[in-house]
Order: structure tokens, then C-alpha cells, then sequence
């Protein structure tokens, strides 16, 4: 049977992300005992029922005292406070690292809080739905899905291994960039679908000569689709716009000239600047499902586990 990685594992936030987190992290017997901290009362009861940690503690600095390992699973915006909170009670060499979905505001807040005897490791799992809470949570949410680690220049390497030893063992494929650059890259893939979403979820909810109730009769399942993100958790994604507001207004730029494009093609009737345009983001869709990286998520959290990654 394969060794716990870490002998004591700390959560902090209990969430979607980190009530699956606590589920892989049993299933996979990762840790010798895990500790679920959470700022609610209501919620930490809530992770008691479902059982997902040995000790839940409503103080983060007592729950991560001895922790090896200290996730930290909250909206980008709290990254600071929970900071703030855990650093003068971390235990020397204690790796810590974090989930959110934007990188460079994370380190700006967490980084000069933490102690120099810690290994600080921003980490980002591309994997998620638009459920939130203990609840939605399941252990087979990061498999076959890449985690995005954000090492900093001091970063130790063999924390840096633990680290990425842990992400392999929750099923995910590890991948390490510049935390500038994540959050370029995750402006166009990840924020700006869901600001379009919504938006357009927006626009027809504000219709006046359509009503709420045709938009919800008759939503084909192009709409659905967008309604699905724009349910996302309010809290979430008013932080991940207001920390990552740099890259997303650059793209949102970008993407505001090329509609501009597309509506003055639509205008001029220039059939084949729609057709070249429609073959080209074919063939986008056709390389994602190559890769293995069209899991349906609405099904793989209340229905079936994901399917395997092709190789
Ligand atoms: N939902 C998703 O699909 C994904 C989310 N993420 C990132 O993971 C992090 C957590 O997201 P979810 O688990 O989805 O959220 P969630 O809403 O399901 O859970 C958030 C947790 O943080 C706690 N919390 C909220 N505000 C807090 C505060 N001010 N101080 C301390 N704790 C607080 C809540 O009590 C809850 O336990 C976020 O940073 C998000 O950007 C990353 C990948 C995917
Ligand atoms: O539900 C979806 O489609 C997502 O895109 C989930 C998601 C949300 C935020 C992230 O930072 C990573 C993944």
C-alpha cells in the first residue's frame, strides 16, 4: 500500500475545491490525519457530516499547527486574511499552497505574510463546476485534469516535488509556469467565458420585448450552455475580475475588436470572413477532444466519473 505523502494535512476552506480535495486526499490515504478549517460554523458542521477530515477547527492558526501541508481553498479575494491568520502558527518547513484561479494577486497577498521558514507554492487546478460548498465537492474532480503550480524564484525543488507528488496522487497532470502568464492564460480560457456568460445570461434576463419566460421555454442548448457558467459562485468570480483585472480588461479588448469584426462581417454580408472564421474554431473544438480534455462536467459531478485521459 502506497505511504501518506504528508503526515498532517490542513484544509483551510471547505468548498467545492476543498471538500474535493479532502475526498481524494482520503481515498487516496494521502495524509496520516487531515484537519478541515472553515470560516463558518454552518459549514464546518456541514464537513462533520460528511466526514471529510478527522479534526475540524473553526481557527485556521490552530488548525494548521504541525500541519506538512496546508491547502488553502478560498475566494482569491480572502487569500490575504486567511494569510494574516495562519502565519505565526505554521510549523517550520510546512509547504503551503493554494487553489485559486488567479495567481499574481494570490502571492502579492499571501507572500510578504508568510514566514521565511515556509515553502510557499501557488498552485491552480484547471478542474471545477459551477456548484460551491462542501456539498458539491467529489474526489474524482482533478483526474486527468492539469494543476498549474506557480513556483516562486526561491522556491525549493524537492518542496516543489512533495508538492507535485501530492497533485499526481489526486489524479491530476502537473504543469509549472510564471504567474504572469497563468493569468493571461487563464483570462481568455477560463475569465472571459465566464464574463461572456455572464453577460449574455445578463442581456436576456433585461430583454423587454422577450420574456423571462420565452428565454427559459425556448433556451436552446447553446443558451443553457452559457446559463450553466453564469451560475457560478457570485463571490468567486466577483474576485477573480477584481484580481486578475489586468489581463482580463487586455483580452476583453482584444475580444471586444474581433466582435466588432464579426458584427461588421454579419453587416457587409461577407459570408466567407464568417465561414473562415466558423473552420477555423472547428477545428479548436476537434484539438481539445484530442487531447482528452472534453470532459462533460455537468454529468462527471452528479452522474458518472469522468472518462479516463487518452494518452
Ligand atoms: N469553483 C471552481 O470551479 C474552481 C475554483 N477555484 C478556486 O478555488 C477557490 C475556492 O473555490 P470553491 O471551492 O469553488 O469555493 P466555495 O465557495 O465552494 O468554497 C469557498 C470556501 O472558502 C470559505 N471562505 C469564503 N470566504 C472566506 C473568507 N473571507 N475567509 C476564510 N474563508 C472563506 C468558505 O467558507 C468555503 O469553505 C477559489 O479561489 C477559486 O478561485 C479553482 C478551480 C476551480
Ligand atoms: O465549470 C467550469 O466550466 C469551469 O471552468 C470550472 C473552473 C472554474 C474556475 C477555475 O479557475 C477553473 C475551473
Amino acid at each position: 500500500m502506497p505511504e501518506p505523502l504528508f503526515e498532517k494535512v490542513a484544509l483551510i476552506g471547505i468548498g467545492l475545491i476543498g471538500s474535493s480535495l479532502a475526498r481524494v486526499v482520503r481515498r487516496e490515504k494521502l495524509a496520516g490525519e487531515v484537519v478541515v478549517s472553515s470560516r463558518s460554523a454552518s459549514t464546518l458542521e456541514r464537513a462533520r457530516q460528511l466526514d471529510l477530515g478527522d479534526r475540524y477547527l473553526l481557527d485556521a492558526a490552530e488548525a494548521v499547527r504541525d500541519a506538512d501541508l496546508v491547502l488553502v481553498s478560498v475566494p482569491v479575494g480572502a487569500s490575504g486574511a486567511v494569510a494574516a491568520a495562519i502565519a505565526p502558527s505554521l510549523k517550520k518547513g510546512a509547504i503551503v499552497t493554494d487553489v485559486g484561479s488567479t495567481k499574481g494577486s494570490v502571492i502579492a497577498q499571501m507572500q510578504p505574510l508568510l514566514p521565511e521558514h515556509v515553502h510557499f507554492i501557488p498552485g491552480h487546478p484547471i478542474a471545477g463546476t459551477e456548484d460551491s460548498g462542501p456539498d458539491a465537492g467529489f474526489a474524482e474532480l482533478f483526474e486527468g485534469r492539469w494543476c498549474i503550480l506557480t513556483p516562486l524564484a526561491n522556491t525549493d525543488p524537492a518542496a516543489l516535488e512533495s508538492l507535485t507528488a501530492f497533485w499526481t496522487r489526486c489524479g491530476a497532470m502537473v504543469d509549472t509556469m510564471d504567474p504572469d502568464h497563468h493569468d493571461k492564460v487563464l483570462a481568455i480560457v477560463s475569465h472571459l467565458p465566464h464574463i461572456i456568460a455572464y453577460n449574455i445570461v445578463g442581456t436576456a434576463d433585461d430583454l423587454e420585448t422577450v420574456t423571462k419566460s420565452e428565454v427559459i421555454k425556448y433556451s436552446a442548448s447553446g443558451f443553457r450552455d452559457f446559463t450553466r457558467l453564469a451560475a457560478s459562485d457570485p463571490t468567486m468570480w466577483r474576485d477573480v475580475c477584481l484580481n486578475n483585472s489586468e489581463a482580463i480588461l487586455e483580452m476583453l479588448a482584444r475580444f471586444s475588436e474581433d466582435l466588432a469584426a464579426l458584427q461588421r462581417a454579419i453587416r457587409w454580408r461577407d459570408g466567407d470572413k464568417l465561414f473562415d472564421l466558423f473552420t477555423r474554431t472547428r477545428a479548436i473544438r476537434r484539438s481539445i477532444i484530442e487531447a482528452g480534455q472534453d470532459i462533460d462536467v455537468p454529468d462527471f459531478g452528479r452522474h458518472a466519473r469522468p472518462a479516463s485521459p487518452k494518452p
